[in-house]
């Protein structure tokens, strides 16, 4: 299971986007985060993540805090792609940042091998999400945090990156945190709801 155990965040000098929060999320759920704007949804991803560090509280997984090195068994795939990679690698070179990366992966999500050697500007923003979402997956993550990832998209890109990340986690029965301004795709694929406010 993923916990978030009372957990309170602020960024400095502004006051606590939450206080004492927590949220469990079992392997197999799908659990959409609900919120207003601003009140700390893509920071609670990213704490999640081990990204942000709480000033209280845990993240957990199986009752273990999120280990300080190495691969993390909660992967975040954000809303905007460019920011998750860095400009002055090929995109060879990002993936391979996840190790091994299966072709079968590659070609699920569309990725072509002329890609591979391009730079992050030098792809859309929805061939770029492709390469972070199959990043995300080669590590073949427990828990899935998703950040508005389809947001920016058309809507077979949408669809099609919504596929796989389903086709995922239903076969490594992966437990699932999504945050997305749609609510008809919110219906479609969440498990349950919680709302952070
Ligand atoms: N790095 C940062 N430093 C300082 N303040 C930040 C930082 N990132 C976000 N904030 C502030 O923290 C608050 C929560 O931001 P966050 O992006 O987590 O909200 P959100 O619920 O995801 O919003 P939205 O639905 O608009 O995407 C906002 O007031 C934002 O301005």
């Amino acid at each position: 299971m993923l916990e978030a155990r009372d957990i309170t965040f602020g960024y400095p000098g502004a006051k606590p986007l939450y206080s004492g929060f927590s949220l469990q999320v079992e392997p197999g759920e799908r659990v959409a985060l609900q919120a207003p704007s601003g009140f700390g949804k893509t920071t609670l991803c990213r704490v999640l993540a081990g990204f942000e560090r709480p000033q209280t509280g845990q993240v957990l997984v199986d009752g273990q805090p999120l280990p300080r090195r190495g691969v993390c068994p909660v992967q975040l795939i954000q809303q905007h792609p460019e920011q998750a990679v860095d400009p002055r690698l090929r995109m060879r070179k990002t993936l391979a940042e996840a190790g091994e990366v299966p072709q079968q992966l590659l070609d699920d999500l569309g990725i072509r091998d002329e890609w591979l050697q391009r730079y992050p500007h030098e792809l859309s923003g929805g061939e770029l999400q492709r390469f972070c979402i199959a990043r995300a997956l080669a590590t073949r993550p427990r828990y899935l945090i998703c950040d508005e990832v389809s947001t920016m998209l058309d809507a077979v890109t949408q669809a099609h990156i919504w596929h796989v990340l389903l086709d995922y986690a239903a076969r490594e029965n992966a437990g699932m945190l999504l945050v997305s301004h749609t609510p008809a795709l919110t219906a479609r694929i969440a498990t349950r709801e919680v709302a952070l406010a």
